[in-house]
């Protein structure tokens, strides 16, 4: 029976308009062309190799499972990947990357470099088009393979010799040391005319040199770089270039609790996910992509920006509506299939704190001034003005009933209290007295609604007994300061009554019962890695700096051998759930490594 690899067995490669994910065993099972969110020509990551995905590693003989690569990593700070077999018969590398797209067409490269003795080798690509729904027709013109259905083709290069045989396109051959077979598969609109003829090494030249003049401009040189640059470059691969939109992650529907429903697709940006990864891009000395975020989200909000939504296509689409994929059997049988995504439509009221936090940092980092950045700041607390005392889905997207999430109010403050200091500077004008009132206001009522005194902690909403790990945010939002005895309360309750056996954090309780389910949704999750962070980064902020920097560096051992993160870590399991790799969780990881470099915690 095939099963796709664990979550953390994939690598990531991408162009910045696309990325693919590619197993240990060299098969590449996730792939959408030409952008994040088109449908995929390789969807075997969710369901079976017959929904598509292209193999490249050593033969095998007698129906025996592909071998797993003895070794891989990326050359230097790049996203070009090396994978290495020791066979019985020699040593084999394939390179595997998506050159960053000029003009030329979406491609993905696979470079086979002979190491030692001579190893037989096998492609085997199967296209399928539609998320693993339609075979297309298969043929050759001018000694190029070429796959059309509908509004797509794709195109194989290589010098090697193919044949088709069970709606699969093989090359089998073999590689001596030192010889370099390169495989090219090019994406083109199928009413176009044929894509340029790849050059596979003068790619590669490109890419290397790409990447590593981008790391060069990294400004972050502490303890924790090759993991705060691995993060990074992460990011940098979750940005759509040609916008300057944001990712969440590059998959739909990998799991958050394995063969459960909480499957979700993420290749859109979250304004609050591309905010907080703006302000660390920011922190980091990437001022380019923080000013093309911007740009992007003055155009997506432009003209109605009373209606904001929570989330918007890499463009700036607001039609995002959800649907299954009835024919797809899910990752370990996980299901439903989701493509768009149904919270688009929610009222989530952080989003103003988050969006006005990073358009704040933007202003207090330099980025050139934009007047109308600063004209959208003051329509947000316009809206908010009216609508912060209503009830909403929260930062968690509950798909359960509206209620007075407290992490939503706090950042409703954070909204009205970074306008007015945009205001008191005398960049803009504004209605400073009424606004110093709102933020006044606004306090207060968290305050004295979503504070249990018993308790001595902050509660998930207004009335409720639960905790919920946004609250961790307090402090470092400026909401209170650390030293405060109620955050220091919070802090304390988050680790007593939300971690996990291993000492992770949980956003917060899931239930079965249907009364106390706050998220409306069946199943139970992992430890919430973005939380773990948030925890991490508390325990530095309130003097806790050596406890800190252990949970920061176990988190850190949660990596995958290629420094990736998902969005959970299932503790039971001990292995990686939900949507992989996780803007969200990479995130943190680079505001905490500042945090604990700022306070001179590390070791080694
Ligand atoms: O838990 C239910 C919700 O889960 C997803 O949302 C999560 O991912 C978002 C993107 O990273 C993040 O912004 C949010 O805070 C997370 O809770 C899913 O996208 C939602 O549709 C779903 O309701």
């Amino acid at each position: 029976m095939y099963v796709a690899g664990r979550i953390e067995d994939y690598a990531l490669i991408g162009d910045m308009q696309t990325a693919a994910l590619i197993g240990r065993d060299g098969s590449v099972d996730w792939l959408c062309l030409p952008r994040f969110d088109s449908h995929a020509v390789f969807a075997s990551l969710l369901g079976t190799e017959e929904h598509g995905c292209w193999r490249v590693g050593p033969a095998t003989t007698g129906g025996a499972e592909p071998p797993r690569a003895d070794r891989r990593r990326y050359s230097g700070d790049s996203l070009v990947l090396e994978s290495e077999w020791d066979t019985p018969r020699g040593t084999v590398r394939v390179i595997d990357f998506m050159p960053p797209r000029e003009q030329h067409a979406p491609q993905l490269v696979r470079i086979v470099e002979g190491v030692s003795g001579r190893v037989p080798m096998r492609s085997a690509l199967r296209m399928r088009f539609s998320y693993g729904w339609v075979v297309p027709w298969v043929q050759q013109i001018e000694g190029r393979t070429v796959a059309v259905a509908g509004p797509d083709s794709v195109w194989l290069d290589t010098e090697a010799e193919t044949y088709g045989k069970d709606l699969t396109t093989y090359s089998d051959f073999t590689v001596a040391p030192g010889e370099r077979i390169a495989f090219t598969i090019s994406w083109q609109a199928s009413h176009k005319s044929p894509p340029a003829e790849p050059d596979a090494e003068a790619a590669l030249e490109a890419t290397q040199s790409f990447w590593s003049e981008w790391v060069d401009h990294c400004t972050y040189h502490g303890p924790y770089r090759e993991a705060v640059v691995r993060s990074l470059i992460t990011l940098k691969a979750l940005t759509y270039a040609p916008t300057g939109g944001i990712v969440a992650a590059p998959t739909t529907s990998l799991p958050e609790c394995i063969g459960g429903m909480r499957n979700w697709d993420y290749r859109y940006t979250w304004l609050r996910d591309a905010a907080i990864t703006l302000s660390s891009l920011l922190r980091t000395g990437y001022h380019q992509e923080a000013l093309a975020w911007r740009e992007w989200l003055l155009r997506a909000v432009a003209g109605d920006p009373e209606n904001l939504q929570i989330m918007y296509g890499i463009a700036g689409e607001r039609e995002l509506s959800e649907a299954e994929l009835n024919w797809l059997p899910g990752y370990e049988n996980s299901t439903p299939v989701r493509i768009g995504n149904g919270a688009a439509g929610q009222l989530q009221l952080d989003v103003y704190g988050e969006v006005t936090e990073a358009l704040h940092l933007a202003h207090m980092t330099g980025l050139s001034r934009n007047d109308y950045a600063s004209l959208l700041q003051l329509k947000l607390i316009g809206y908010l003005e009216d609508h912060w005392d209503e009830p909403d889905e929260g930062i968690w997207e509950v798909r359960g009933p509206r209620r007075h999430f407290v992490h939503s109010k706090v950042m409703a403050w954070v909204a009205v209290d970074r306008t007015v200091k945009l205001i008191e500077s005398g960049d803009v004008d504004g209605p400073l007295d009424r606004w110093r009132d709102l933020r006044d206001e606004i306090h207060r009522d968290v305050c004295e609604k979503g504070y249990d005194k018993e308790r001595n902690t902050f509660t998930q909403s207004y009335g409720s007994r639960e905790l919920d790990a946004s609250l961790l945010l307090i402090p470092q939002m400026g909401f209170l300061p650390p030293d405060d005895k109620r955050v220091i309360g919070t802090i304390e309750a988050i680790q007593r009554e939300l971690s996990t056996e291993d000492g992770f954090v949980m956003r917060y309780p899931t239930s079965q019962l249907e009364a106390d389910n706050v998220d409306g949704l069946h199943g139970e999750e992992g430890a919430f890695l973005a939380c773990s962070f948030w925890l991490a980064d508390d325990l530095a902020m309130i003097g806790r700096v050596e406890e800190a920097r252990k949970l920061f560096e176990r988190l850190l051992s949660l990596r995958n051998d290629l420094g990736l993160l998902a969005e959970e870590w299932d503790s039971r399991a001990q292995r990686q759930v939900g949507n992989f790799p996780q803007a969200f969780s990479h995130v943190p990881l680079i505001d905490t490594a500042l945090r604990l470099t700022a306070s001179g915690a590390y070791s080694g």
